[in-house]
């Protein structure tokens, strides 16, 4: 969520020393990401140059009055911040800010102060002062900062993802555990994720037979798209069989862009007085994937609205009962649609609807396909393991005479060198930097350490996963690390990584995506073996930084088929 920091700004200049970084940043073109409504500003409009002025040294000025009042407090250490800009010079210049913040935490230690222009921020890898925030204090640490891109894309927070902690989170999530995200309801969709899946392997053979090696990035993003939208909308819109083209791009257009706008910097998130100005111009393109969200959205809720009404006239035609309540419910949206509020009126707003969808589409796509591209990166580069996993898949789904059935969900719970290796690449890649960011509603004492209300909380995942007090050689890639300590699931009592979270806002969708993260995996590693590109000596390991964490280079690889070929053609359904 917090991702793209200072990339954004200073992207192309990734070696100036910190001095220059500074001078580089205050320029107005390199600072501001040269936009239509920078140059109009900087180039063209001196009063708005003398305003911009004027209201800097105002807030020098109000800095000045805070930080004589902060200084009573004791703040976790940090870097000496700037006037107006706070630490956000620290920051600058590094392509990858969670690596910055974990150099910034060898010097200043687990629990580190920053003031990112004029939000006051924690950052920790710590899983102590993680425990801390996450279990012990967590009534405290459980709001969302507010950012433009939550307030244009995501309809304010109207869904639960970016929220306010409050009565309204609570029932929505409620809500979408119950009606989406409940054991029972996870089953009802194992025929989707099969069918998914054994498309994807149909896939993978075509491509490798095209060309020698397969994109599974693209392959894993198309796949996980679809398992979400047959989910929430019982739609399929990508890949082959799917649905309605010119809808799927637009899907697909703005999810993406969406999704990288919520990963920017924009300054005037954290320097509010710049806000009307929009610098960057992030606001703009924000206020445009809006729109384009809003007519996709609004054609998703049309439908449905459509199918409610002709399945209304076929019943009173037939004189059967309405079909209008969450029982007859087709899909997630509809049982959205039928929440009873007050005298008979729906509950939700359409907008409050929208928000829901999307947020959900979104949390549920790329977080799951990086996880499987990570994981399969490492088997890539580690064929031993590779063939380990296939060897306990076999024996899971062995029927006799050296036969092998398609390995199957209920096969999962078998399979546990396979769980072993992947909760060790989401200890050394996580999906994401940082959680979505927490806000502590009050304030509260961490580690002895005085925490304002209103206080951003980072945990740096990837920093938190290979801490060495947590883990021997924790830069090593070692699934048996988790056979020898017994324990093999992906969530960690002691908080020493934590991919989906913890407390209240821990992520509601960890168990359908693991269900569907290890089928996934299980399916391609059975299906075939896969190899290095020629001329490759090993899997670029380098990650992106963005929303979420992928590698910086799409994950391309070999396949070979493992089995007889009617395994690759078999019925879809089961
Ligand atoms: C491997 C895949 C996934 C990973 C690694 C992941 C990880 C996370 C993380 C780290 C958070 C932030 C929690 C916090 O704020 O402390 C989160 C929140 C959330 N995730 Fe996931 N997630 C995954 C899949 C899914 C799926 C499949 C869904 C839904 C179908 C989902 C829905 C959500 C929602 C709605 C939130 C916000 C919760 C709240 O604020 O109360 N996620 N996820």
């Amino acid at each position: 969520m917090f991702a793209g920091y200072m990339s954004g700004l200073v992207r192309n200049h990734p070696k100036l020393e910190p001095g220059s970084r500074l001078m580089a940043m205050l320029q107005p073109e390199r600072l501001f990401d040269v936009t239509l409504t920078s140059k109009t500003l900087w180039n063209h409009n001196l009063l708005q140059g003398v305003v911009i002025i004027f209201l800097l040294i105002l807030l020098m000025w109000l800095q000045l009055v805070m930080s004589s009042k902060t200084k009573a407090l004791k703040l976790p250490p940090g870097p000496r911040p700037w006037p107006i800009l706070g630490n956000i010079p620290h920051l600058m210049g590094y392509l990858r800010p969670h690596r910055r913040l974990m150099e910034l935490s060898k010097k200043y230690g687990p629990i580190m102060f920053l003031r990112l222009g004029s939000v006051p921020t924690v950052v920790t890898n710590s899983p102590e002062i993680v425990r801390e925030i996450l279990k012990h204090q967590d009534h405290i640490f459980c709001s969302r900062p507010s950012s433009a891109a939550r307030d244009i894309m995501a309809y304010g927070g109207a869904g639960f993802a970016l929220s306010d902690y409050g009565p309204h989170w609570r029932y929505l999530r409620r809500v979408c555990i119950r009606e989406l995200l409940s054991p029972s309801r996870i089953q009802r969709y194992e025929k989707d994720r099969h069918n998914e899946a054994q498309l994807l392997v149909a896939q993978v053979l075509d491509a490798s037979k095209k060309a020698q090696e397969v994109n599974l990035t693209d392959l894993l993003t198309t796949f996980t798209m679809n398992v979400a939208t047959m989910m929430i909308l019982s739609k399929k819109y990508f890949g082959p069989l799917a649905l309605d083209g010119e809808q799927a791009e637009a899907f697909k257009e703005c999810l993406h862009e969406g999704l990288k706008l919520f990963g920017v910097f924009n300054i005037g998130d954290y320097v509010p007085l710049l806000k009307p100005f929009d610098l960057q111009g992030y606001e703009h393109a924000m206020k445009q994937v809006k729109l384009k969200e809003k007519r996709v959205l609004n054609l998703i809720m049309r439908e449905h609205y459509e199918s409610k009404a002709r399945l209304r006239r076929k019943g009173s035609c037939s004189g059967a009962a309405a079909a209008d309540d969450i029982e007859s419910a087709h899909d997630f949206v509809d049982v959205l649609m039928a929440l009873p509020g007050e005298d008979g009126a729906p509950r939700l707003s359409d907008d409050t609807m929208e928000a829901l969808i999307l947020e959900l589409l979104s949390a549920a796509t790329d977080t799951t396909a990086v996880v499987m591209e990570w994981t399969l990166a490492e088997l890539v580069r580690n064929p031993q393991m590779q063939s380990r996993v296939q060897e306990e898949i076999r024996t899971a789904c062995d029927v006799g005479s050296g036969i092998e059935c398609l390995v199957q969900e209920s096969h999962l719970n078998e399979l546990q060198y396979l769980k072993a290796v992947l909760k060790e690449s989401t200890r050394l890649h996580p999906g994401g930097s940082f959680p979505i960011p927490h806000m502590s509603m009050e304030a509260t004492k961490v580690a002895g350490y005085d925490i304002p209300k209103n206080t951003t909380v980072l945990i740096n995942l990837m920093d938190l996963g290979r801490n060495p007090s947590s883990f021997d050689n924790p830069e090593e890639f070692d699934p048996d690390r988790w056979l020898r300590e017994g324990n093999v699931e992906l969530r960690d009592a002691d908080m020493r990584f934590i991919p989906f979270s913890g407390g209240r806002r821990m992520c509601p969708g960890a168990s359908v995506a693991q269900c569907t993260v290890m089928l996934v995996l299980a399916r391609l590693l059975q299906a075939f073996d896969w190899g290095l590109p020629q001329g490759k000596e090993d899997v670029d390991l380098n990650e992106a930084f963005g929303l979420t964490f992928g590698l910086l280079n799409p994950l391309k690889a070999v396949p070979t088929c493992r089995l007889p070929p009617e395994f690759y053609t078999s019925e879809f359904q089961i």
